[in-house]
């Protein structure tokens, strides 16, 4: 089961628009460095965009929701129907994304890629593969067809995005109750780490139900045979569709040259799938944050990037990305509006 080649095809960084962009930085009214790591990320900007002067608003939130079967093994500390919920409070502006999504005008999309629970509203984007995965504990989470469709979802819903909407930079998050499991036994395959060092409380797990997660996981991957270089073969076995959905989404901003947030746990999962199915797509992605979730640190050095903030968060959502959007926003408009040295001299 393959992708069609449209969905992995990414072109290399411009080089010359970073040359041209670093030139400019050193031009600009200011000490040479001493803007820091906003230096850097500008120029990344520019790599990315193949525009020394890059813009990145307006800005697109895309947030896909789905369930997991894993859950009846207890392995979260809410239960199953919180998803469903909570896809309702995103329709109501009522979560944490929502005001982050405000406060950076980002245009904010909620796809429904297996809800167990569909919910008929005219701001929910339907993309349901199925209603949810399957427990992951007894047979695999989906097919590779159906994991290969989630990827095709999620690179469609933001090509539109990106294309209808001319969003310049993507920020994905998701709401899946039992996804941290899903990601941890994801990250344990690609990591070739024993589930004891990806595995955390995600939503809040006692210690002893931390315990009772990792022994979840072992048993899981031990009664998959998962191909760990086989990217879909990781979602199919253990993946989530969600998951699938971010790293088809973050395949499509990396092919449109839109630069990506990624955001905590589960998100960096999804980049690092990404960056598995099509090298490339990780040139396009800034690590909004540090999640607490143990398992990020390791998703995070499988990516080999540094995250822009560390507040100590454990959402999910887009959350964190979304807070460090401004920071990506501030380097663009440094590089574009500051004055170089020559322009003084007119003064
Ligand atoms: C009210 C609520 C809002 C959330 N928003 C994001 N998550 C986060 O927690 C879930 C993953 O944690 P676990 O694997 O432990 O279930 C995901 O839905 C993730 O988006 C939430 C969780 C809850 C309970
Ligand atoms: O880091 C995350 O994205 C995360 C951590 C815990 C629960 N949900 C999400």
């Amino acid at each position: 089961m393959d992708l069609p080649q449209h969905v992995t095809t990414i072109e290399p960084l411009d080089e010359q628009a970073r040359e041209a962009a670093k030139t400019r930085m050193n031009q600009l009214t200011k000490p040479p460095g001493s803007l820091g790591r906003l230096e850097t990320i500008a120029m990344d900007l520019a790599a990315m965009t193949a525009n020394p002067q890059p813009a990145v608003t307006p800005p697109g939130i895309i947030v896909f929701a789905a369930d997991h079967g894993v859950t009846a093994e207890g392995v979260s500390a809410f239960p199953q129907e919180i998803t469903a919920q909570m896809a309702k409070n995103f329709l109501h502006k009522g979560a944490a994304i929502n005001v982050l999504a405000s406060q950076i005008d980002a245009s904010f999309r909620l796809v429904d890629i297996g809800m167990t629970q569909e919910i008929n509203h005219v701001n929910i984007t339907n993309k349901r593969i199925k209603a949810g995965t399957a427990n992951f504990c007894e047979t695999d989470a989906m097919t590779k067809k159906e994991a290969v469709s989630a990827v095709q979802a999620g690179f469609d819903v933001a090509q539109m995005m990106i294309e209808n909407q001319g969003i310049r930079c993507l920020i994905l998050g998701e709401m899946g109750i039992g996804n941290t499991t899903a990601s941890s036994a994801m990250i344990a395959c690609y990591s070739k780490k024993d589930p004891e060092h990806v595995t955390g409380p995600g939503t809040g797990l006692s210690p002893e139900k931390i315990k009772h997660k990792q022994h979840i996981l072992r048993k899981a991957l031990q009664e998959r045979t998962i191909n760990s270089n086989d990217s879909i073969d990781v979602l199919a076995k253990v993946g989530g569709l969600e998951i699938a959905g971010i790293t088809g989404a973050m395949l499509a901003a990396a092919a449109h040259r839109v630069p990506v947030i990624v955001d905590g746990f589960i998100s960096s999962t999804a980049a690092v799938t990404a960056s598995n199915i099509s090298r490339r797509a990780r040139d396009y992605m800034f690590i909004g944050h540090q999640s607490t979730e143990p398992g990020h640190r390791l998703a995070i050095e499988l990516l080999n990037k540094q995250p822009l903030l560390d507040l100590h968060m454990r959402l999910g959502e887009g959350s964190g990305a979304a807070l460090s959007f401004p920071i990506i926003q501030a380097a663009a408009a440094l590089i574009c509006d500051m004055a170089v040295f020559d322009d003084l001299k007119s003064y």
